[in-house]
C-alpha cells in the first residue's frame, strides 16, 4: 500500500528500531500505563483529606512535567519498522501506552477472540455494573479484531447491533468473538461478553476492508 493510497487521518509512523528494542521499549512503558490506569481507580475510591489530596496533586502535576518534557503531538498513530512490525500503542480498546484503555488482554483460541478483563471501579455505570459504553468498546474491538486476523488488513465497523442481556457485573469479564461469514471484503462477526452471571451482550457487527486498503483485484 503506498502512502498516496492511505488517507491523510492515517498517521504512519516510521522508524529504525529492531524486534528486541521494541520489547524493551514496550517493557518501559506498559508499568507507567498500568500505574496510571491504577492511580484512576484509586482516585475514584479514595477517601484521604484535603492535604493529601493536595499532596497528591503536586505529585501528578510533576510526573506531568518529567513526562511532557519531550512528547509527539496529535495522536499516536499506526508506528511500523522495516521489519514488518506494526505497534498502535495510543489505541483506545488495547493500547500499551493508553490507561484510558481497558486492561484487556488477548488469549489465543483457535476459533476467532478471546479477550479477559477484570473491570474495576473506573468503568462503572450502572452502581456495580459495567458502562454500556465501555461494553460497547469491547464487543466492538473484540469483532473487529476477529475480522481483522481473517481481512488481513484494516477493517473497520461498518454497523454494530447490540443486545444487553443483563447488567454485566464489574470484575472479570471474557469477550468471544467470531467471523460468521464473509465476503471478499465484508465480514458479519458476532461476539458475546460474559462473566460468572453467563453472558451479559452479544452483538453482531459487519466490518468492511476498508477501500484503500484492498488489493486492486479485491475491488
Ligand atoms: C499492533 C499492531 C496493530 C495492527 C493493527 C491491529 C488492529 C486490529 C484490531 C482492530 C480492531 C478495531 C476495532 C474497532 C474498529 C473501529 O472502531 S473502526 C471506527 C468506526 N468506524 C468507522 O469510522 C467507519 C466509517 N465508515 C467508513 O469508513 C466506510 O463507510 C466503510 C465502513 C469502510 C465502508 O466504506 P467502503 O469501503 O467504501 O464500502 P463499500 O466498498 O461501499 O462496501 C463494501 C461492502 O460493505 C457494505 N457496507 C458498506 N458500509 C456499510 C455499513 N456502514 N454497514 C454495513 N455494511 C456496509 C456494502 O454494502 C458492501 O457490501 P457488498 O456489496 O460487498 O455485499
Amino acid at each position: 500500500m503506498s502512502n498516496e493510497q492511505r488517507p491523510v487521518w492515517h498517521k504512519r509512523v516510521t522508524e529504525a528500531i529492531s524486534a528486541d528494542e521494541l520489547a524493551e521499549r514496550e517493557a518501559l512503558w506498559v508499568p507507567l500505563t498500568e500505574e496510571v490506569r491504577e492511580l484512576v481507580s484509586t482516585a475514584i475510591l479514595s477517601e484521604v483529606d484535603e492535604h493529601a489530596v493536595a499532596l497528591a496533586r503536586q505529585h501528578i502535576r510533576a510526573a506531568q512535567e518529567i513526562l511532557g518534557t519531550k512528547v509527539d503531538t496529535g495522536s499516536f498513530g499506526m508506528h511500523v519498522n522495516d521489519e514488518g512490525l506494526a505497534w498502535n500503542w495510543g489505541n483506545a480498546a488495547t493500547g500499551q501506552k493508553n490507561a484510558v484503555a481497558p486492561p484487556l488482554c488477548q488469549v489465543p483460541i483457535a476459533d476467532g477472540v478471546r479477550y479477559e478483563a477484570d473491570f474495576g471501579a473506573g468503568y462503572e455505570g450502572p452502581p456495580g455494573c459495567l458502562h454500556g459504553g465501555w461494553i460497547a468498546l469491547i464487543l466492538d474491538h473484540a469483532s473487529g479484531r476477529a475480522a481483522h486476523l481473517e481481512g488481513n488488513g484494516p477493517t473497520f465497523t461498518g454497523t454494530l447491533t447490540i443486545r444487553y442481556l443483563q447488567p454485566t457485573r464489574l470484575g472479570p469479564a471474557v469477550a468471544h468473538a467470531w467471523v460468521e461469514t464473509r465476503t471478499a471484503n465484508k465480514f458479519v462477526v458476532r461476539c458475546t461478553l460474559s462473566t460468572e452471571d453467563g453472558v451479559t451482550a452479544e452483538s453482531e457487527g459487519v466490518f468492511v476492508l476498508a477501500r484503500w486498503a484492498r488489493k486492486p483485484q479485491e475491488d
